[in-house]
């Protein structure tokens, strides 16, 4: 199933209901048992999804708005598992792959199939191919950042970025907030050349996160649950505090790769 969303322009945000809001910025049901669910997003034609397999293996299907004879036709695949221990295979290797562990599928791959875990996916257009990486935490570059005094303190494992696995324009990788740290991504920042969308997971089923979106001296907020992804345009921050810690995939496309490549906000000009 694939849900497709056209892209926003800032100044419609303000008028917007919760409703509204929820409904182009929150991808609230990826995780459905047996099926993979997908949402297109016109926001620099990245689609996300997820795949919850069980012990029947689900292949990754071609939906119609790709007008493709394969998935993967034109497109790079990033994939991570929120789950536990599961298994990708692609065109007949199997990759294992443990929790939060990734695996990038570069163009041209033509049978993606998944089994037991559950498979966070993330994909952008691609002009080339480039070989298909598996990589866990320990092969990620891991940058400490925050501190408890500002309830920040987390790990970002970049996996697919200018320096790791080599992507067309795909950039991905995990954070981890450590016990009794909630915020991320604070202070903010924005960066215009490039759409970012977070899945959180990790978070106990009756914790949320508050997600804060929006241009920076416009914000809004959106309620958002384990395993569910948010939306980020190119004008919008992203950031947020939870209710317990938690962990998200980021992932990015569009102009450049540049991990750094941000208009940092100061936390006084948020609004
Ligand atoms: O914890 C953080 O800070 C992040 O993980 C920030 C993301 O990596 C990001 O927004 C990259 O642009
Ligand atoms: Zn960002």
């Amino acid at each position: 199933m694939v849900e497709v969303r056209y892209a926003t322009a800032p100044d419609q945000v303000p008028g917007m209901t919760t409703d509204r809001l929820r409904s182009r910025f929150l991808a609230e049901e990826l995780f459905v048992p047996g099926e993979v669910r997908l949402v297109y997003s016109h926001e620099d034609r990245i689609v996300v999804g997820g795949a919850l397999a069980g012990d029947t293996s689900l292949d990754l299907p071609c939906p119609d708005p790709l007008r493709a004879e394969y998935f993967l036709e034109r497109r790079e695949l990033g994939v991570v598992n929120v789950g536990d221990h599961g298994a990708v295979t692609v065109d007949g290797t199997v990759y294992e792959l443990g929790a939060k562990e990734c695996l990038y599928i570069g163009r041209g791959a033509r049978a993606v199939s998944f089994t037991g875990g559950a498979f966070y996916l993330v994909s952008t257009p691609a002009h080339t191919e480039h070989p298909t990486v598996r990589a866990g935490l320990e092969d990620a570059e891991p940058v400490r950042l925050g501190s408890q005094e500002g309830s920040n303190d987390r790990t970002i494992y970049k996996y697919i970025h200018a320096k790791g696995i080599q992507s067309c324009q795909l950039v991905l990788g995990v954070t981890v907030l450590e016990p009794g740290s909630m915020w991320n991504t604070m202070p903010c920042h924005t960066h215009e050349r490039r759409t970012e969308i977070y899945l959180y997971f990790d978070l106990p089923e009756d914790q949320r996160i508050v997600h804060l979106m929006g241009r920076p001296d416009e914000t809004r907020n959106l309620i958002v649950a384990d395993r569910q992804a948010v939306i980020s345009p190119s004008w919008s921050v992203h950031c947020g505090f939870g209710t317990r810690n938690y962990a998200f995939v980021w992932a990015m496309g569009g102009e450049n790769q540049a991990y750094d490549d941000m208009e940092q906000v100061a936390i006084g000009a948020m609004r």
